[in-house]
């Protein structure tokens, strides 16, 4: 099944952290702009916008994502620019949760913004 079409697992319940071999193999799956960062402990991507409108826009839209997933990532938004870092607090490390809710952010941005790189 794709990323896109699963559902987060509640965090409550102690999940182990991802191996790296399944870190390397789930980012494959994600747009190339998602990077591991700290450590291969989370993943970010930097999306860029033409102004701050667009920028918020996208901000509400990973929300609602986040939301319907009860899986949040941080964000910092700015004037052309909403950076995207995810990662599980349970265990201060990745697992499938974080890529789920990644691949569905993908879907958000390809959706609203098709003509962007
Ligand atoms: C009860 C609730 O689902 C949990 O506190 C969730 C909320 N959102 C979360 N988001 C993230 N990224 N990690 C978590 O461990 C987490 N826990």
């Amino acid at each position: 099944m794709d990323l896109k079409d699963k559902k987060c697992i509640p965090c409550s319940t102690y999940v182990p952290p991802l191996s790296q071999e399944e870190k390397e193999r789930l980012l494959k799956s994600l747009s190339p702009e998602w990077k591991l960062t700290e450590n291969n402990s989370r993943i970010r991507r930097d999306v860029k916008f033409k102004n701050f409108k667009r920028a918020l826009e996208f901000t509400n839209e990973v929300g609602r994502i986040a939301e319907e997933e009860k899986h949040h990532p941080e964000i910092h938004l700015g004037w052309g620019h909403c950076d995207i870092e995810l990662w599980t607090h349970t265990n201060n490390n990745l697992v499938e949760n974080d890529f789920i809710v990644a691949a569905k952010i993908d879907e958000a941005h390809a959706r609203l913004y098709p003509a962007s790189p």
